[in-house]
């Protein structure tokens, strides 16, 4: 593993898959001219909207987003974690969502399907039941395991409210913790910041959280702050409330110090 520079993208996706592109391909671009390496695109970065349009749409956005991720990192050779997509399930009418990892060449490196569901009453007035259209995964997530960019786990956003499952990715090497999000303006406020540095700190690990922002459609409101944090849990970029990028250089020295300094993982008991 080297060190390099690694992006969260943040975005303001919209229900128009078009748009969205548009909007990633001018960050990822942003994100290769200052010079990273690995990039990530938020949850539902290529669509967000009303979960029946999702479901309409599911062919022609899961088809458009994979074609998007393959291309964009062989233009910009570059490794590129697309966030959370919807891939339409055997003719059910529900959806994976899913976190697609593809290499400089185009190869598929890593796919995980969220486990963990938002079936939540947000006391904003918000009623999500993500379940409604999205079929939960079956799988752990997979660590995937670079030469030059370290052991990549992946996630996706209610994930991490869910510690279990980021021990098991720590637990099978992982350097860096995916956690890509569209979390509520509401719940994000007090929880976004508090448990990522939580993931990253149980687990020493560096956290990319790439994030939704702004008003997405209607009322639905994210909260932002796409971050990377370190393996201490010091918060190395934050992307703030506006579309941007958060980045910051990854460096195996500092997970080697940290963890050294500070050998929980070791002190495991269960
Ligand atoms: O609502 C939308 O349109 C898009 N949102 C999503 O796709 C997902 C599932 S509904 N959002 C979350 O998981 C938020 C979690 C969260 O905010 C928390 O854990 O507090």
């Amino acid at each position: 593993m080297k060190s390099y520079l690694a992006a969260a993208i943040q975005m303001t996706s919209v229900p128009d898959l078009q748009k969205n592109l548009d909007q990633a391909e001018e960050l990822i671009d942003l994100a290769v001219r200052q010079g990273a390496e690995l990039v990530g695109l938020p949850e539902n970065f290529s669509f967000m909207g009303e979960e029946k349009d999702k479901i309409a749409q599911g062919n022609a956005i899961a088809q458009a987003t994979e074609t998007f991720l393959h291309q964009m990192a062989q233009r910009f050779q570059v490794t590129i974690l697309g966030g959370g997509f919807p891939i339409p399930v055997n003719s059910n009418g529900k959806v994976y969502n899913t976190a697609l990892l593809v290499s400089p060449n185009g190869q598929e490196l890593a796919r995980y399907q969220k486990v963990h569901l938002f079936d939540v009453n947000v006391p904003d007035g918000n009623t999500y039941q993500e379940s409604s259209t999205v079929k939960a995964g079956q799988e752990l997530p997979a660590v995937y395991s670079s030469p030059d960019l370290g052991k990549i786990g992946l996630s996706i956003c209610y994930d991490v409210r869910f510690p279990e499952l980021y021990r098991h990715l720590s637990s099978h090497g992982a350097d860096i913790l995916f956690i890509p999000a569209a979390f509520t303006a509401f719940t994000g406020k007090d929880h976004w910041q508090v448990l990522l540095q939580s993931r990253a700190i149980e687990n020493t690990c560096y956290v990319i959280a790439p994030a939704q922002t702004g008003t997405n459609y209607h009322r639905r409101q994210t909260h932002g702050h796409a971050m990377i944090i370190d393996p201490w849990g010091v918060i190395l970029a934050d992307a703030g409330e506006k579309p941007g990028i958060a980045i910051a250089e990854i460096k195996p020295t500092r997970l080697e110090q940290v963890r050294r300094q500070m050998p929980s993982l070791q002190h495991r008991v269960f």
